[in-house]
């Protein structure tokens, strides 16, 4: 044995007592020793020492910067310090995403012989079916999730931008799952559907008479945060007024509840999510800029499910665990590959929807071509909603379009040809009842639909 691989016994019993999994590598990749966090967490496992990382964890017969992926290791030797990463790795109970962090070790040359490799499964995502947690392990949703990892321990303000139905709400919860507020509450606040004068007593609360109906003291949901996270969703939508107050809030962690002069300090980390383009809101005057600032201290963009459509068949499986959990449904592969054509403009939401009712119309375990909905079926005669709801979700986010007369129109549109309630007319668009609310409303279209 060289020097280099026979590390210290003082090191190998240290790492010992470490509390969370570690292994100990040389730079050719080879694990010298593994400490009981690592044997009790991958137990099945035939004793790791004298493979290769990249063997053990991945099945790689070459390390996992030739096999497409990033490598600590590689980068740890030439950054020299120390590395953190997200991989997906196979485990005992099947892959699992897991944040790797690399720390060289240097002789008394201070030449890098050693690696202590630190592992932390993330619970909050899975790269294989399942019926909770986000799901997905396409290139695109790996970088947002290496986002999460990183900025989730902080205290940084997260930023989640992406189309309706992406997942953002998903994607806060992991982001306060992974943090250390995790036991604390996750609190949601709807700021499209709410009222200007709503939106300050139920954000931070009133005193018993502050208005007219004020009977009773009522804590705000900055208050029921406490200790945890305020998700801000539709951020957006706050109104300029509104807008100051929040921007106090964040910067003087102080607020008053509605009729109270007694300044209160809040303790809550925020995560805010918008659909808008925010920057293109503060050109016009929509939006303040200071506020941009304060929220935006960590952006996070949640791909749309077209960047991300080799996740499908996985979304598709978990998906119908989660409508019919009873039941043991897949799709045909015609059906399936009317769904992988489809361009899905509703994303995960609309995807999600389209199952639940492939799910109805199929009485045996195998959701075929004909139980899928006519526009999926036939996407060059699209339904005319379906049409405009995609015309929508791509104007959304695109600067400078004339959104405004294509909602107006695709909504009248749709309000029009509709019989049924506005769940169904959300479900039918692929937007939640949410932001159909919102957008009716803005519309002046509010009372059109039951
Ligand atoms: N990666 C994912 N894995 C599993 N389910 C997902 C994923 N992304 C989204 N979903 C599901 O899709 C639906 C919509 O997600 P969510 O409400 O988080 O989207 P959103 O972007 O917040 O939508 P909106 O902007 O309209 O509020 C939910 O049922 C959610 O569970």
């Amino acid at each position: 044995m060289s020097p280099a691989s026979r590390p210290l016994p003082e090191l190998i019993s240290f790492m010992e007592t470490l509390p969370e999994p570690h292994i100990l590598c040389g730079r050719d990749y080879r694990i010298i020793a593994a400490n009981a966090a690592y044997r009790r967490s991958y137990p099945d496992r035939q004793s790791v020492v004298g493979r290769t990382c990249y063997d053990v964890s991945h099945h790689y017969s070459v390390p996992c910067d030739r096999a497409g992926e990033s490598c600590p290791l590689a980068k740890s030797l030439q950054s020299g310090q120390r590395e953190k990463m997200l991989h997906l790795h196979h485990t005992p109970r099947g892959e699992e995403y897991v944040t790797i962090e690399l720390s060289p070790i240097r002789d008394a040359e201070g030449e890098i012989v050693w690696f202590i490799e630190r592992m932390e499964p993330m619970q909050v995502a899975r790269g294989a079916a399942g019926h909770q947690a986000l799901i997905g392990r396409a290139p695109a949703f790996q970088r947002m999730l290496e986002m999460v990892m990183r900025v989730a321990p902080s205290e940084a303000s997260v930023l989640l931008q992406g189309e309706s139905g992406t997942g953002k709400e998903l994607v806060a919860s992991a982001v306060h799952a992974a943090s250390s507020r995790a036991d604390a509450p996750f609190v949601v606040v709807d700021c499209s559907g709410l009222p200007e004068t709503l939106f300050e007593s139920e954000v931070f609360g009133h005193e018993r008479g502050a208005f007219t109906g004020a009977v009773a003291r009522k804590q705000g949901l900055v208050e029921a945060a406490s200790g945890g996270t305020l998700f801000l969703d539709e951020i957006g939508d706050i109104p300029l007024s509104m807008q100051v107050k929040l921007l106090r809030l964040l910067e003087t962690g102080t607020y008053r509840r509605v009729g109270s002069t007694e300044l209160r300090h809040a303790d809550v980390r925020l995560v805010s999510a918008t659909h808008r383009p925010l920057r293109q809101m503060i050109r016009d005057g929509g939006f303040r800029q200071d506020l941009y600032f304060r929220i935006n201290a960590f952006p996070i963009v949640v791909p749309p499910l077209r960047e991300r459509r080799e996740d499908l068949p996985l979304l598709v499986a978990s998906l119908l665990e989660r409508v019919a959990p009873r039941r043991r449904l897949s799709l045909s592969p015609a059906a399936l590959r009317a769904l992988s054509a489809y361009s899905f403009p509703g994303n995960v939401r609309e995807l999600r929807n389209v199952l639940e009712r492939a799910s109805l119309m199929c009485d045996g375990e195998v959701i075929d071509l004909e139980h899928l909905a006519n526009e999926i079926r036939n996407p060059d005669e699209p339904a005319p909603d379906a049409t405009h709801a995609r015309k929508e979700s791509a104007a959304e986010m695109a600067p400078g379009s004339d959104l405004g007369e294509i909602q107006r129109q695709a909504l009248i549109q749709a309000v029009r040809n509709h019989r049924g309630s506005r769940q169904e007319l959300a479900q039918k668009l692929g937007l939640s009842e949410r932001t159909l609310y919102r957008r009716l409303k803005a519309l002046g279209l509010g009372q059109r639909t039951s």
